[in-house]
């Protein structure tokens, strides 16, 4: 088993372990009067912000935004005030973009916190409320549970800060962690099913030569992480798209060498247009969704969750996939191209 396998087999137990530790992590920082929330972070750490944002202002009652740290210019963080909580996310805990971006919004006066991957990080020298996302170190280059775990620790920040505000009732709080347990208890069986359907095409899926995701709204964090993911580890071209700007071009670049995941919510009532289009000009087209199928071209996790905790649950076949296709192309998906390649780039304080 290799690391991000082990790793996706650790999640659902972690994630029960920081639902039971976050009453007292997020104890000080709801008593704060804040007014709007800013995300900020690179790869794995961005794209569990853009996943979370909109259900975090559904359940904490604020703004709450997301944007890439070197987006975050002095210009833009003008006229905040502490009154802005801006979370730096950061896995290894020493990205400094995101150090960077810190400093900026702490001159402009915002309130500053940090969501690391473990306790004492570089960033948090920066911080008035460190929120530590406290999983332990996760040794795998590309990583999963703590993209699931940093989703959580935003969602429960959310939702503290929701009863906080009486934007959210008691009942409506314990009700969402109830649900969030239920997706829990779920994550092993789509797991497994995952497995079996990506071993299933793995000889196939080693074969690709260039690969899109196309997700819906709702799910457009996953599929830039998905993307991110399957980029890593197969290393061949991968992008990731929302259904309405995948249709804007990018068909143009589709043609037999080209393989397509749709993820389907059911929200997307083109989708089968979409297939019977695109498969004029390539047969490798496969849609995911929850349902219980489980054929060549269409994958169902067979799980019944909540519409707003998909995400639990959502990227996990794209993870196999990037934990298990990497086999049979004679690359060792657990470790990057090159573990020296972040401090040649002067992009991180320490190599993780
Ligand atoms: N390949 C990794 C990404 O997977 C990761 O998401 C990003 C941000 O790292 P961190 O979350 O530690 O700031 O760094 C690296 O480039």
């Amino acid at each position: 088993m290799n690391l991000i396998q082990q790793a996706l087999q650790q999640t659902p137990t972690q994630l029960v372990q920081l639902m039971a530790g976050s009453q007292e992590l997020f104890a000080r920082v709801v008593q704060r009067p804040l007014q709007q929330i800013i995300l900020t972070g690179s790869g794995t750490s961005y794209h569990s912000g853009v996943q979370m944002q909109e259900l975090m202002r559904q359940k904490s009652g604020i703004k709450v935004q997301t944007a890439y740290p070197f987006l975050l210019t002095d210009a833009y963080l003008q006229g905040l005030d502490a009154q802005t909580l801006f979370i730096g996310i950061s896995q290894g805990g020493s990205s400094l973009s995101t150090f960077e971006a810190m400093q900026r919004a702490q001159q402009a006066g915002c309130t500053i916190a940090t969501m690391a991957g473990q306790p004492q990080a570089y960033l948090d020298q920066l911080a008035d409320e460190v929120l530590t996302v406290d999983l332990g170190e996760e040794t795998a280059g590309a990583k999963t549970k703590g993209y699931y775990a940093t989703k959580l620790n935003l969602l429960l920040l959310a939702e503290y800060l929701g009863v906080a505000n009486h934007h959210l009732t008691k009942v409506q709080f314990e009700q969402d962690l109830q649900a969030l347990h239920q997706v829990l208890q779920q994550f092993d069986h789509a797991y497994e099913r995952s497995q079996q359907w990506v071993r299933a095409h793995q000889l196939d899926f080693a074969k690709t030569h260039d690969l899109r995701i196309v997700g819906p709204a709702n799910s457009y964090g996953d599929t830039l992480e998905s993307a991110l993911k399957l980029l890593e580890t197969w290393r061949i071209p991968v992008t990731g798209y929302e259904f309405n700007e995948f249709i804007h071009g990018i068909y143009n670049a589709i043609d037999a060498q080209s393989t397509i995941f749709f993820i389907d919510d059911g929200s997307e009532p083109r989708l089968a247009k979409m297939l019977e289009v695109l498969g004029k000009w390539t047969s490798q087209l496969y849609v995911v969704d929850l349902s219980q199928q489980m054929t060549e071209h269409h994958f169902g996790y067979d799980v019944q969750v909540l519409p707003a905790f998909t995400t639990f649950i959502e990227p996990l076949v794209f993870q196999l996939m990037a934990a298990l296709v990497p086999e049979s192309k004679g690359i060792d998906p657990s470790h990057p191209k090159d573990p020296q390649f972040h401090t040649e780039l002067s992009s991180k304080k320490f190599n993780r």
